[in-house]
Parts: structure tokens; sequence; C-alpha cells
């Protein structure tokens, strides 16, 4: 995108496109409509915070507060992403169990021949309501059922809710920016994104007390770099968006408390590295890209490192 320090890239935005449909059964279509849902889904979800900010509404699958927010923007997308043919499968972050959309299981009506399983985010870094600070949403196209490895990633995407709402999808190998309007519509900003060759900034979560040695060490000597500026919101969306823009490293890494982390794999960790590599960089968690870690439990946790790829190999060789 651009340099760290040329902040003011363009935001005209130029008429929507879409990859053509490559595939011969229709999943390109229903990835195409997928996107529109969440476009569309965007500012009704940006709309329904102000009430929502700081209403608590219970707890998680992963043992997290949920704000009322948070319950919020899950229904909405559950119930129209379980509207568009072709998806079989919904599932989040915010409830248990995956949940059958095509009707099949129960012989409701709907799509019975769908094939597609949709993994969300709803909103990610919903901590940053109270401070009013930057949130996404964070979704996951998988052409198997839930929960599913990495290699049957078909599409990964965010929206990004910071002073303009951005929705960011990969697909095919290609990356797409939108800026997506009050009613919904999206227009490409960029074309073809990819990191910078050059990596700029640096973010890594956690209590630093909490940090493995080999972890702070790995930080340590990338902040060393007197061309690495920190970056950290709270909110992952932000701070990858951050990454996508300017090039660096991201983390939410194993901690002596949490050795897999925090974020969810399926939600979060598999999808951001699918855009990520898709972007040129790379991911891992510690060993391996997160698209090769395999998914035992829908709502599992890994370690997440992403970014520029010398960044991502320098880390692989540094933590155990
Ligand atoms: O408050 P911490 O420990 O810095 O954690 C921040 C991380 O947790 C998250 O907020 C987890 O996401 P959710 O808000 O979806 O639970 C990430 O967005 C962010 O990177
Ligand atoms: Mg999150
Ligand atoms: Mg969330």
């Amino acid at each position: 995108m651009t340099d760290p320090d040329d902040a003011a890239g363009s935001d005209d935005p130029s008429d929507a496109s879409d990859p053509p449909d490559a595939s011969a059964d229709g999943t390109g279509e229903t990835i195409t409509a997928v996107f529109d849902v969440i476009a569309e889904t965007a500012p009704d979800i940006r709309h329904g915070l102000p009430g929502r900010r700081l209403e608590d509404a219970g707890v998680n699958p992963s043992g997290e507060r949920q704000a009322a927010a948070d319950v919020y923007a899950d229904d909405l997308l559950r119930d129209r992403i379980g509207e568009v043919a072709g998806v079989a499968e919904y599932a989040s972050e915010e409830r248990p169990d995956v949940i059958d959309v095509s009707g099949a299981e129960s012989d409701a009506p709907g799509d019975h021949d769908a094939t597609l399983s949709v993994g969300v985010d709803p909103l990610d870094g919903s901590s940053n309501l109270k401070p009013n600070n930057t949130m996404g949403t964070i979704v996951a196209v998988y052409d198997a059922p839930l929960p599913a490895d990495g290699d049957h990633l078909v599409a990964g995407g965010y929206v990004l809710f910071g002073p303009v709402t951005t929705m960011v999808v990969a697909r095919e190998g290609h990356v797409t920016e939108y800026l997506i309007e009050d009613d919904g519509t999206r227009n490409v900003v960029q074309d073809d994104v990819r990191l910078p060759d050059q990596p700029g900034v640096y973010g890594v979560g956690g209590r630093v007390p909490d940090w493995p040695d080999d972890v702070t060490d790995y930080v340590r000597e990338v902040e060393s770099d007197d061309s690495m500026k920190l970056r950290y919101g709270g909110s992952m969306i932000g701070d990858v968006n951050q990454v996508v823009t300017y090039g660096g490293v991201f983390a939410y890494p194993k901690l002596h408390s949490a050795p897999n982390g925090k974020l969810r794999l399926q939600f979060e960790g598999a999808p951001i590295a699918y855009v990520l590599e898709c972007a040129g960089g790379k991911s891992t968690d510690g060993e391996q890209s997160l698209l090769d870690v395999p998914a035992t439990d829908l709502h599992q946790r890994v370690p997440v490192y992403i970014g520029n790829a010398e960044l991502i190999d320098r880390l692989e060789s540094a933590v155990e």
C-alpha cells in the first residue's frame, strides 16, 4: 500500500468489481454473495453500536465477557449469511456450536445442496467499544464442515470500522480493499493489495511480563531497527490493517499463562493468515503456517504471528 511516512493514501473509490466466478460449481457466486452481505450489514452493525457499547451480555464460549454489541452483530450476521444460497453452516466466536443454515439436517426449507461454511468474529476488538476505538468483523469461508483446516479456506476477509468503513477480501490469491458506503455498497479502493517490501510497524499483544523469553528477545530485536514503529491498539483488525498498509509484524503470541495465546484459529488466526499470505506475507503459530495448523476444536486458540515474510521467518527461528 503506502510508505509509513506517507499516510495520505487516496480514498477515491472506483467502481466495485469482483473476480469472475472461476468455479464450475457456483461457489464463486456464493463467496461474492457472502461478501455482499457483509458489506450490506457493516453499516447496520456500525449504527447499532451506540446503544450497545456498555451493556454486558454474558460470557462467550471462550470464557470472555460479551458486550451486547457482540451478540447483536452475531445475530445479524447469522440471519443474513444464513439466507445466502450455497452456505451450509454458520459459526461464530459468540456461539458454542455450528448452525446448519442449509435446512438439510432438519429437512427445513433452505439450500440443501449448499457446501460452504462461514465462520465469523462478529466484532473483533469489542473491548474497544468503551474507549471508542477501532474494531472489525472477520470472515472466513471454508469449503468443508466446521471446524475445518486452513487448506479448506476459499476466501477470507475483514471489515475495519475506523474513521471510514473498509473491507478487505482475499480470494483466488488476490486481495482487494473496498470502501463501504453508508447504503452498504462497496467500491474498490485498491485492487491487488500487497504488503510493502519494507516493514514499518510492529504490534504484539499480551502483557509484556507474560511473554516467554524467546518472544521478548524477538520483539527487542525487531524494535531495535530504527525504521520500526510500535502500533498496538487492542483490536486485531485495526493492528493487522496497519501491517497490511505499512508492512511489519502483528502478533498475539504464546504467553506463560496461555501457551496457545488468545486468538481463535477458525475465526481470527486462519482467515487473517489467508489474507496476509494472499497479499505476499506469511503467517505462523511459531512452527508452521497458520493455514497448516490442524483444526481440532471450533473455539481452539492459537499463537498468531503474521506479517512480512522476512520477519516471520526470523520469528520461526527465534521461538521454540
Ligand atoms: O486486550 P488484549 O489482551 O491486548 O487483547 C487484544 C486482542 O484481543 C482481541 O480483542 C480478541 O478479539 P475479540 O474482541 O473478538 O474477542 C483482538 O482483537 C486483540 O488483538
Ligand atoms: Mg477477535
Ligand atoms: Mg469478537
